[in-house]
């Protein structure tokens, strides 16, 4: 991989602690199969669907992460422009390395990522900057009220972004560039804080507890991801495959269900989808993609996974991600 320094490629594909949330995510793919159906004349497949308004090629999106330019030069703009080219949706990290204007620019529908900050004038400034570059929903990532410990970059000494490098949507009114600040002090009142100043549909992210669904849903949001923010925080945490019947239970088809953490393969996508999930979100594939092969490569990876998801659609016997139903699947 061009580029791609040992310290870096520790910051992307490490987690957490002993990894183990990491390693948890993809090994609980692995422990389900598929139960095919047969003879269900599946030949006018359509990945489509719709999320709050926004059409998409295929239920696999593309999940916030940090510091693309780190991985390709022309960073969250080069991801942009190849998710735009497989037809899907890219939010965009908080602590993206470009402006969000110029990931705009690239036409690719788009949601933000939000760590709401203590300074809460300082976090209205942010979301009215994302929403005036035409943002279509804030995703509002609650799983991390503190950062956790995270070996690899520790023994690397990774801290800072190199030089001429920097998170371009934490600028404030001088020019200066903030830094994210956990808050463990955040509670359910910032959906309500949030709801007051935007219109946009809301995303809560790293959602993994039934009750904390129900509650979700009791403040008004838009739309749940079930992740644990790929194993990169609470290291022992529930893998996010084996999270998710008991969320998509709690909500009771009453907001879309999306998911992350482990999804690697067209098969992960019909198993998430079979168990209740309306899309998926994939993090480390996109970034490994993006510094191997930049826009082209972004676009590839997408279009391998949606390949894989219409091959597997037609091999277990359904047409549209709406046929997918529990029954198809079974522990392995
Ligand atoms: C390098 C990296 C940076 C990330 N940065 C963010 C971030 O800025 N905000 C956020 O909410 N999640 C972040 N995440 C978590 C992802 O959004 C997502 O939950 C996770 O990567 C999904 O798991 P996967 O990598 O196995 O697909 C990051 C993940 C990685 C790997
Ligand atoms: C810069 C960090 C806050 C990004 C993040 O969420 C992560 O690395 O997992």
């Amino acid at each position: 991989m061009p580029d791609l320094s040992p310290v870096h490629r520790d910051f992307f594909a490490g987690g957490a602690g002993d990894e183990r949330t990491l390693r948890a995510n993809e090994a609980a793919f692995d422990r389900i199969r598929v139960v095919p159906r047969v003879l269900r004349a599946t030949g006018d497949r359509d990945l489509r669907i719709t999320l709050f308004g926004t059409e998409v090629a295929a239920p696999v999106l593309v999940a916030p992460t940090a510091f693309h330019r780190l991985a390709h030069p022309d960073g969250e703009v080069a991801t942009a422009r190849g998710t735009a080219a497989a037809g899907s949706l890219m939010v965009v990290s908080m602590a993206a390395t470009a402006p969000v204007e110029d990931i705009a620019a690239t036409d690719c529908p788009l949601w933000f990522q939000l760590y709401p900050q203590p300074d809460a004038a300082f976090t209205a400034s942010v979301v009215g900057r994302a929403e005036a570059a035409g943002v279509r929903a804030l995703v509002v990532t609650v799983d991390s009220p503190v950062f956790a410990h995270r070996p690899r970059d520790v023994r690397n000494g990774f801290l800072d972004l190199p030089a001429g490098m920097v998170c371009e949507n934490l600028r404030d009114g001088t020019g200066r560039v903030r830094s994210i600040a956990m808050d463990d002090r955040l509670g359910w009142d910032v959906v309500d804080r949030l709801r007051a100043i935007t219109g946009l549909p809301i995303v809560l992210k790293g959602i993994l507890h039934p009750a904390d669904a129900e509650l979700a849903v009791e403040h008004g949001v838009s739309g749940l991801i079930v992740s644990n923010h790929g194993g990169r925080q609470l290291d022992g945490a529930i893998a996010t495959i084996d999270a998710l019947p008991a969320v998509v239970k709690a909500v009771g088809g009453r907001l879309p269900v999306l998911l992350d953490g482990g999804v690697r393969r067209g098969v992960d996508v019909l198993v998430a989808l079979a168990l209740g999930a309306t899309a998926v979100l994939v993090g480390r594939p996109v970034v490994w993609a993006l510094a191997a092969g930049g826009a082209a490569g972004v676009r590839d990876a997408l279009d391998g996974l949606m390949v894989g998801l219409d091959a597997a659609l037609a091999l277990a016997g359904a047409r549209t991600p709406a046929e997918l139903t529990a029954d198809l699947v079974a522990a392995a």
